[in-house]
């Protein structure tokens, strides 16, 4: 029989499902499962998260048994209960016994196809080929626009790396040493590939390192801040690059829209013993007296290079919005040159794999600003340690994917690039 502490995560776990059937996400729906035990909490969580990224195989498996395409809600606990076996390696006869219970909750629909649950996880309990199924594709709204950007090939490797999920990476405060078992990245972060509680990792208490994916590391190392630099950190919250700024010495002054965000900011911050200002703002309306010496841009994105870490976001998203973002990234790359002072350093960055919010942005600044350079990641000067040659861009900024480092766990999608203005 199935534990009771199993049952509640596996209810909690169809509700956050059911949440982002209606178009909520499951970090907005954090709160939802309150009432339940901390474990169960955290057990629900990544049973959803788990499901929706394999949802695409285990629908497989799922039409292999049935005759009629099951209602919805019927169809995920049989999603829930086929990822739970075949890709977490739960016992199947626990599993199916808790997935019948789960469908009889579900009213007149839920008693009447409890029989067909059980019969059809019987079989999908022993289904052979599961490791070789094709991985979940993307929705057509964004499948189209990255095939057209990196062919069929590239897709599929994008998409067999979304299945692989993410492993939790560190930035480690200069002088800090190393959570044990960490293994160092070639660009300079930490990861470890194991499951891990953050808040109970050795230099968590001390703020020895904060949690960022390698690639989300990169903005700030291409901007390189010095110690005294006085710099602006546009659309910041919740933090992982300002902590970056301030722990390299620089005055750094953090903008965000959210007052929400900012607390974070605030927090990490504390945590680590590191000072910023930090200016609730819009970044457009936001114009201070004084220019900076250098200004990073982390700007609103289709949030596409996340999948890894948010695999509820192709099914929340449906394409629409995009292209008022680009709009906002547009307005927003002019108004922070315009902050800059002359001959200063920008690193723009999306942590998106749409070109039209990475390539295409700085490629169309380059045109509406006469004087505004590129500065290579490989140029004399820079040397971003650990960047692979074909990781650059044609107008010479960094395009990283999740199917880059495939043997070493791979990477969030993400652009960044510097310019420079002129004197
Ligand atoms: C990609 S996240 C930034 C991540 C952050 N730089 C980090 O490293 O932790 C984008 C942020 O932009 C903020 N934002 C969105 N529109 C904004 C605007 N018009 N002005 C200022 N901040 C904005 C959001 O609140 C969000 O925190």
């Amino acid at each position: 029989m199935a534990k009771p502490g199993g049952d509640l995560a596996r209810k909690g776990a169809l509700q956050l499902i059911q949440g982002v059937r209606e178009g909520r996400s499951l970090g907005d729906q954090s709160g939802a499962l309150r009432s339940l035990p901390v474990a169960d909490q955290a057990r629900a969580a990544r049973l959803a998260a788990e499901t929706l990224r394999h949802q695409g195989r285990a629908d497989q498996v799922i039409e292999a048994f049935v005759n009629r395409k099951p209602a919805p809600q019927i169809a995920d606990v049989l999603r829930l209960a086929v990822v739970e076996m075949l890709e977490l390696g739960a016992p199947g006869h626990g599993v199916v016994g808790a997935a019948v219970d789960l469908t009889r909750t579900l009213g007149a629909r839920g008693q009447a196809a409890a029989g067909m649950v059980n019969a059809v996880l019987r079989k999908a309990a022993a289904f052979p080929d599961w490791a070789t199924l094709p991985p979940q594709p993307l929705p057509e709204w964004l499948r189209g626009p990255l095939v057209d950007a990196y062919g069929d090939p590239v897709m599929r490797a994008i998409e067999a790396a979304h299945q692989r999920g993410a492993p939790l990476d560190l930035t480690l405060k200069p002088g800090a040493t190393p959570v044990p078992g960490a293994e160092a990245l070639p660009t300079g972060s930490w990861r470890l590939s194991g499951p891990a509680q953050v808040s109970t990792l050795p230099g968590f208490e001390a703020g020895d390192w904060w949690v960022q994916d390698a690639a989300a590391a990169l903005p700030v190392r291409l901007l390189a801040p010095a110690a005294g630099e006085v710099i602006a950190d546009l659309c910041a919250a919740p933090g992982g690059k300002t902590l970056q700024l301030a722990a390299a010495g620089a005055r750094v002054t953090a903008v965000d829209l959210s007052p929400q965000r900012l607390r974070r900011v605030t927090e990490n911050l504390t945590r680590c013993g590191l000072s910023a200002e930090l200016v609730p703002s819009d970044v457009l309306d936001w114009r201070p007296a004084t220019l900076f010496d250098a200004v990073l841009l982390d700007a609103p994105c289709s949030a596409t290079g996340t999948i890894r870490r948010h695999p509820d976001l192709p099914f929340i998203r449906d394409g629409h919005g995009i292209a008022e973002l680009i709009e906002l990234q547009t307005a927003m790359l002019d108004h922070a040159l315009s902050l800059l002072r002359p001959g200063g350093r920008l690193v723009y960055a999306t942590c998106s794999l749409i070109p039209d919010e990475g390539e295409v942005q700085v490629a169309e600044a380059l045109e509406r600003h006469p004087g505004l350079a590129v500065e290579r990641p490989d140029m004399p000067g820079i040397a971003l340690p650990g960047i692979e040659p074909d990781w650059i861009t044609e107008e010479g900024g960094l395009r990283l994917r999740p199917d880059f480092w495939p043997g070493l766990g791979g990477m969030d999608g993400f652009y960044l690039a510097r310019l420079r203005k002129p004197v």
